[in-house]
């Protein structure tokens, strides 16, 4: 993968090429401005205006690829093959409307989709699917949070409401980018064992960036490591964190808090 602005002046994020495997894991960590978030927002086909990029990413196997999709190709493909979960829930939700219309709204574009291809029928105004998916995301009063405006919730519970959202069309990849870093810390454990478990119970791949070494630990099979845009160490998660070859990494583990026993066993699942 390389991305660039379209003068070709600065290459952001060079070489940085890699494959998830159907339900794997993986983990991007790197300091801040190493090329983690503009990562993800290609495996997403989001990258701002001005930044293109070459190569080649594929979800599920081989057999499409996202980044010589066009736009409009990839506004088809995004939310069927890749769901999206970034650090501040408000980003992806209208604040105008109300939570239950916006859940509604991912689970039509979908069922379009599938009905085009002789599935599903089109859904239509209040759907106890939006109410199924929000209580699939542990949410305690769907009916309530489902007419509520995205500011009368709590962090926690928006994450929930773009966790449905993200997962409404069943993607094969959830791109997760600080997902709790903005969420209080007596929620992040929660959230991120309800992201763990989604992305399990629906066979979505996850691409999950994050400085939290020890959250990489429990939950990333595979951990990627960027430096100034480049990747310069990958493998097995409690390989690269027990035995860093890069100066890098070893940095990186110096910097966290991580710990032997958090290592033990691998990814908690
Ligand atoms: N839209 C943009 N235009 C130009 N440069 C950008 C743009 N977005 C990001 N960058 C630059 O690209 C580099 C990588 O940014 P990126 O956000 O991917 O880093 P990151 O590893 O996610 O950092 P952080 O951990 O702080 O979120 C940085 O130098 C950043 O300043």
């Amino acid at each position: 993968m390389r991305t660039g602005d379209r003068a070709g002046e600065r290459d952001l994020v060079r070489g940085v090429s890699f494959a998830v495997g159907t339900g794997e894991r993986v983990g991007i960590i790197g300091e801040s401005g190493s090329g983690k978030t503009l990562t993800c927002l290609a495996a997403a086909g989001l990258l701002p205006d001005g930044l293109t990029m070459t190569g080649s990413i594929a979800v599920r196997g081989s057999d499409r690829d996202l980044v010589s999709a066009g736009e409009r190709e990839l506004a088809r493909l995004r939310g069927e093959l890749v769901g999206m979960v970034f650090q501040e829930p408000m980003t992806a939700l209208d604040p105008t409307m109300r939570v239950g219309r916006q859940v509604a709204e991912a689970i039509r574009l979908h069922a379009r989709r599938t009905s085009a291809a002789g599935g599903t029928r089109r859904v239509r105004g209040a759907d106890p699917r939006v109410l199924a998916l929000l209580a699939e995301t542990g949410l305690d009063d769907p009916d309530r949070v489902a007419r509520a405006h995205p500011h009368q919730l709590s962090g926690g519970q928006r994450q929930r409401v773009v966790l449905a959202m993200a997962l409404a069309g069943r993607p094969g990849l959830l791109v997760c980018d600080e997902p709790t870093t903005a969420l209080d810390v007596t929620v992040q454990a929660r959230v991120l064992d309800l992201i763990d478990r989604r992305a399990r119970e629906v066979g979505a791949a996850v691409l999950f960036i994050s400085h939290d070494l020890a959250v990489v630990a429990s939950l990333c099979d595979r951990v990627l490591v960027l430096y100034r845009g480049e990747l310069v160490e990958q493998g097995p998660t409690v390989q690269v964190l027990t035995d860093p070859q890069h100066d890098h990494t070893r940095r990186l583990l110096a910097d966290s808090d991580l710990t032997g026993p958090m290592l033990d066993g691998g990814p908690v699942r």
